[in-house]
């Protein structure tokens, strides 16, 4: 059955697939936020403090202290250029912001709202997400990236340095931490934005605040977000029997129980903010497949984000 558009506060849970390579995981995310790496400025403090010391000695200490800085200084300056060289060779549309959620209260979107539109297609694990999606794909074009599908791309390419983590994640039932699937994402919006591509459903994704808040910050802006509501003893039922084929580690009943609870404490509450927001088409999952399109349709139709 078809709900409209949702507008009030009390959207109740009845109970949230990318396929690019991610080159953003080599230089952007993994050495600042997975690791702990020893932090340079440490290092560079100890190194000011010893020739503050040095500075103090004598003249010909002092010339002794720029001399010894003059390789570090140049390894440097070489390494800028070649950075700021990468970065601009990595898209053939320069990014208006690199993708750093830790900063990205001052940094602006890569893409406007007029330059590509995003439909964020949310609802709980089994609800019809992906199989909706294919459908508008094939009548409407849209580009579909599944955030669990990128994540699962990225989890089985040989010598993934996240791979392992990823695929913890997924068992548990718990959200991949935001820089990945932000990179992930943002690869795949890039390369099919260079090849012509506008519109985006983005399914199963964002599935906590945070990616929420940081993809509308530093990618763009989403339109609308399409929510399949549905019971868990549909998406139980649904799961297990997709299970059976789809060889995915997290479609088993553990699994379930824990994606259910990931899905209403933490991603949940992405949907109201959304709701709130009045953004949030609300269509139920449990009508057979051809139905809930045409609902979806009808819906996207109102809002003119299809003819
Ligand atoms: N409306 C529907 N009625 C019955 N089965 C459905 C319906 N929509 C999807 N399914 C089936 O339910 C399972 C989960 O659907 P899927 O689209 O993979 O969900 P999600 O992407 O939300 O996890 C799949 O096996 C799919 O074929
Ligand atoms: O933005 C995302 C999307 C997915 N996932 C992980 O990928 C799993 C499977 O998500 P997918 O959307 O493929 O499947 P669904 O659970 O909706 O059937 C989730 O349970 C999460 O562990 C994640 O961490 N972040």
């Amino acid at each position: 059955m078809l709900r409209t558009a949702v507008r009030s506060t009390t959207l109740r849970p009845l109970s949230l697939r990318l396929t690019t390579s991610s080159s953003v995981l080599a230089h952007q995310f993994k050495p600042a936020r997975f690791y702990s790496t020893p932090s340079s400025s440490g290092n560079n403090n100890k190194n000011s403090k010893t020739d503050t010391t040095n500075e103090n000695k004598s003249t010909s200490g002092k010339e002794e202290g720029h001399s010894k800085h003059f390789y570090p200084l140049l390894f440097l300056g070489l390494a800028a250029v070649g950075a700021t060289y990468f970065s601009l060779n990595s898209t053939s549309k320069p990014p208006k912001a690199a993708v750093d959620p830790q900063h990205h209260s001052v940094q602006k979107a890569l893409y406007s709202p007029s330059e590509v539109d995003v439909i964020f297609v949310l609802g709980g694990p089994g609800s019809g997400k992906g199989t909706q999606c294919a459908k508008l794909v094939s009548q409407y074009g849209f580009v579909h990236l599944s955030a669990g599908d990128l994540l699962r791309a990225e989890q089985n390419k040989p010598g993934s340095e996240v791979g392992e983590l990823i695929k913890n994640y997924i068992k548990e039932g718990l959200i991949v931490p935001q820089e990945i699937t932000i990179g992930l994402l943002k690869d795949a919006i890039v390369e099919n934005f260079n090849k012509g591509n506008k519109k985006f459903l983005i399914d199963g994704f964002p599935r906590k605040m945070d990616q929420a808040v940081s993809f509308e910050q530093l990618i763009v802006q989403s339109k609308s977000v399409l929510y399949f509501e549905c019971t868990e003893k549909i998406m139980l039922d649904r799961l297990l029997e997709r299970g059976k084929t789809s060889g995915r580690i997290d479609d088993n009943v553990e699994s379930i129980k824990k994606r259910f609870r990931t899905f209403t404490d933490t991603s949940y509450p992405v949907i109201e903010k959304f709701n709130e927001e009045g953004k949030v088409i609300k269509v139920f999952c449990g009508d057979p497949v051809d139905k809930v399109y045409s609902h979806v349709v009808d819906e996207l139709k109102k809002r003119s984000i299809v003819e």
